[in-house]
């Protein structure tokens, strides 16, 4: 390690730390090396630094306040592989694409009907479906419409080639890029990913553009960007990708919270009795909760806030790496490609070199016992007891609600979208149904394990999901079939399998 660099694992020649860096729950790892290292530690990963922060300060001082200057993503060149470098994620800071990007709309769930079991495909299903009908606008019955289908196979795909261990080291070995493909599997299978995805991204484009040719416009997002390419500067193939990357972004991620949310409401049935008092008082029986309501509901408000802190979807959100070299104080304004390989970041006495990826550690911050009480436990009413939830007297001012979003330009641009529909999904539920743990062969509660994670997903898990009464259950399924004029605007095209299933769904089932 050299000199000047923030403390962190003792290194060996060559390798530095990758010998020691995990190949899953990367987060606790990183956590244990902070309670260690401190808030600012590096590792060596080959002849490349990477730096992670659990400091709320430093995380404010570098991600947000010189934003400009950490806003770059390390390189990876497989995602080039897969999506030719507009997968914007893995992407340096594309600007254009970003502006188009910041109008994504809000948008609340329609539909969130289930009955019994199948709730954890349906929660997957229903975050694909929202995200679908918001930019192409065309939404998914089914978990098996042909899209749905699609984006699950291509995003396995995607995550078998990202994975640590499936491809050498080609970023820090830059030469194995040119292994042959007949050679290299890893190659071959990127390729195949690149197949999945653009058959699927660019299926949906051309669909949307024939849509508008035929002036059967549905208000749909990327309907906009295709009229408006040439204003954003952007040509068919970033357009593709655009669209590809949002569904990405907005399918597992939402769904991932919602399941936490389950998970946590099965395993601490206290929270959720409280927020169903809160939702009974608020609401009541004889309508649906809506999101004016939330303003009255700092019990909802507490537990969502609880949940990102709880299971953060991104634990280590997504990796940084810094752009331009900067020294406190004074700014050189460079590009990449001008060298300046000499000037580094300082932050309190720790050079941060150019180039060194940035891991924000989360889930370090959130499960900290200084900050937090009991850190481990699902408990909403610390955000009652105080702002931040923390401990009290614990200055928490450098904390921004939105970190499980990101930090700095590169912060989500689906927040809204998304924060729209965890709020009425979360308030949907808690009005709607009980979760409860289901019984074993003896009629004991089968006992959860909250921290049976599979990426970054609970793995699927069992409870019972009962409506919380007959009228309850009625009022979701006369919602429902009054939406369907709604529903009717975003179901251009859908197969003839989902066209059934919407027939048939339409018919009511319950007596009221
Ligand atoms: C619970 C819901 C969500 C969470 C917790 C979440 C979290 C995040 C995080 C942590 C990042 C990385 C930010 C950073 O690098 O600092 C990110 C990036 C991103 N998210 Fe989300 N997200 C969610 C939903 C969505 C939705 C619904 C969309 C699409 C409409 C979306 C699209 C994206 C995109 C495109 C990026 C990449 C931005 C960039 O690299 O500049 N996300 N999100």
């Amino acid at each position: 390690r050299e000199a000047g660099l923030p403390p962190g694992p003792p290194t060996i020649p060559l390798l530095g730390n990758l010998h020691m860096f995990p190949t899953e729950f990367v987060h606790y790892k990183f956590t244990e090396w902070a309670r260690k290292y401190g808030g600012i530690y590096s590792l060596k990963m080959g002849p490349g630094t990477a730096v992670v922060l659990t400091d709320m300060a430093a995380v404010k001082e570098l991600m947000d306040k010189r934003s400009g200057s950490t806003v770059d993503r390390p390189p990876m060149h497989v995602a080039d592989l897969v999506a030719g470098g507009l997968n914007m994620v893995f992407a340096s800071f594309l600007r254009h694409v970003q502006r188009s990007i910041a109008r994504v709309p809000g948008a609340c769930a329609l539909q969130f009907v289930f009955y019994h079991n199948g709730f954890y495909t349906h929660i997957r299903r229903y975050s694909n479906s929202v995200i679908l009908s918001v930019l192409y606008g065309k939404r998914a019955p089914r978990y098996e419409t042909p899209e749905t289908t699609a984006f699950f196979n291509a995003q396995h795909e995607w995550e078998l080639v990202v994975k640590r261990g499936a491809t050498p080291p080609v970023d820090l070995i830059p030469i194995l890029k040119y292994v042959p493909p007949r050679w290299a599997k890893w190659k071959r299978d990127c390729a195949k990913t690149r197949k999945l995805q653009r058959d699927l991204y660019f299926g949906l484009l051309d669909e949307t553009k024939e849509r508008l040719r035929r002036g059967e416009e549905n208000g749909s997002y990327m309907e906009e960007v295709l009229t408006r390419e040439e204003e954003f500067g952007m040509d068919r193939e970033m357009t593709g990708y655009l669209g590809g990357v949002l569904i990405e972004g907005g399918s597992d991620t939402t769904s991932t919270f919602l399941q936490s949310l389950i998970l946590a409401m099965v395993a601490y049935p206290e929270a959720q009795r409280k927020a169903q008092e809160e939702m009974d008082r608020v609401v009541g029986e004889h309508r649906m909760p809506t999101l004016e309501d939330l303003e009255e509901m700092p019990y909802i408000r507490a537990m969502v806030l609880e949940t990102h802190r709880f299971r953060p979807v991104a634990p280590l959100l997504i990796p940084h790496s810094t752009l331009n070299a900067e020294e406190v104080g004074v700014s050189y304004c460079v590009t990449k490609t001008y060298p300046l390989s000499r000037l580094s970041f300082k932050y309190k006495g720790f050079i941060i070199p150019q180039g060194a990826t940035i891991f924000v550690n989360a889930w370090g911050i959130f499960h900290d016992p200084e900050l937090y009480d009991d850190p481990e436990s699902f408990i909403p009413d610390r955000y009652l007891l105080t702002e931040n939830g923390m401990k009290p007297g614990v200055d928490g001012r450098n904390l921004r609600p939105t970190l499980p979003f990101g930090v700095g330009r590169r912060i989500c641009p689906g927040i809204h979208l998304a924060q729209n529909s965890i709020n009425i999904n979360a308030m949907n539920l808690v009005w709607a149904f009980n979760f409860t743990t289901e019984l074993d062969g003896e009629g004991n509660p089968v006992k959860l394990d909250t921290f049976d994670y599979q990426k970054r997903a609970p793995r699927p898990f069992k409870c019972k999901v009962t409506p919380r009464s007959t009228e309850k259950a009625e009022l979701i399924e006369r919602e429902f079939l009054e939406a369907a004029d709604t529903f009717s605007k975003v179901e251009f095209g859908i197969s003839p399998e989902d066209k059934a299933f919407v027939a048939e769904s339409r018919v009511r089932r319950t007596d009221g």
